[in-house]
């Protein structure tokens, strides 16, 4: 049997519908073998962010470094990093064990504001993490802080993916969930040369925690397999519409995705 492998480097959510545990579930469910390395520990909930407790430099390479040592992976993905220190080790560690399918989710925020990202970070991750990323999945916000442009059109978008592309990054994917106004959600993928869409009906519903990391993670799980970006993209959207169109409706404030829910839909 071939097994394929991914690794994600990013916070735990306690609430489990976004972090390491929405990563490791979306692994799961597209049949890649997960594995973390957790950079911190949020203490979260569909109401909001009730603790941040990031993990000592030290704990996180040594996680990275069992990984890598031993299983190893054939892509691998970055969530929260939290600080510039984080960064910087894990685009050293990233290096060293020379993992060229790397997807990097720059987050930055949670959904009710808490940050995730110090602001003194975003400089080290435009410095030291992006140019080794195969594929950068910024939503809009995140896509006009490493831009320093404002983005309202789709001719914004394409601008700040042309300049997201410039600082090394091979595919850059800006995400359309932000994007309030309109029946769709498109999602825009640039690959240094030409632009595609991908485009699904935009779902009425608060429950959409978690959503950046799920579709983030399911690239990253058929990157494992060896698809190409646009094909692991296209997989993506399609693991994500299910996932918010199949309510879990858990939680008294903004839910989490039902990872369950592409598997129900096309393989059930
Ligand atoms: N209401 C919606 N209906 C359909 N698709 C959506 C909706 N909201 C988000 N998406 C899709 O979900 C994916 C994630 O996009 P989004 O812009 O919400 O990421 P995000 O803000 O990083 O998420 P989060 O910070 O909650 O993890 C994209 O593929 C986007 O098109
Ligand atoms: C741990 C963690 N990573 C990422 C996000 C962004 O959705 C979140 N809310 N929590």
């Amino acid at each position: 049997m071939n097994v394929y492998k991914a690794l994600t480097i990013a916070g735990s959510d306690s609430g489990g519908g976004a972090g390491i545990q929405a990563d490791l579930k979306t692994f799961q469910e597209l049949q890649v073998f997960g594995m973390s390395a957790i950079t911190a520990v949020t203490a979260q909930n569909t109401l909001g962010v009730q603790g941040v407790y990031p993990l000592p430099v030290e704990a996180i390479e040594k996680q990275i470094e069992s990984v890598g040592t031993d299983l190893g992976a054939d892509a691998v993905k970055t969530g929260m990093l939290f600080s510039a220190d984080i960064i910087q080790a894990v685009a050293n560690k990233v290096k060293q064990f020379g993992w060229s399918r790397l997807v990097v989710d720059p987050v930055m925020i949670a959904k009710g504001g808490a940050p995730l990202l110090q602001e003194e970070a975003v400089q080290a991750l435009k410095t030291y993490l992006l140019p080794l990323a195969m594929v950068v999945t910024p939503n809009i916000p995140e896509a006009e802080v490493l831009t320093g442009m404002t983005i309202h059109t789709l001719n914004d978008r394409r601008e700040a993916a042309k300049r997201l592309h410039d600082l090394g990054v091979q595919y850059v994917v800006i995400k359309g969930g932000h994007d309030d106004d309109g029946e769709e959600a498109v999602d825009l993928l640039y690959d240094g040369d030409e632009f595609s869409y991908f485009t699904s009906k935009r779902i009425e519903t608060k429950h959409t925690h978690g959503t950046g990391c799920t579709f983030a993670a399911a690239v990253t799980a058929e990157l494992a397999k060896g698809r190409t970006v646009k094909e692991a993209v296209e997989t993506a959207k399609a693991f994500i519409q299910a996932a918010i169109e199949e309510e879990l409706g858990i939680g008294h404030g903004h839910g989490p995705t039902n990872h369950w829910a592409y598997r129900r839909k096309f393989f059930e």
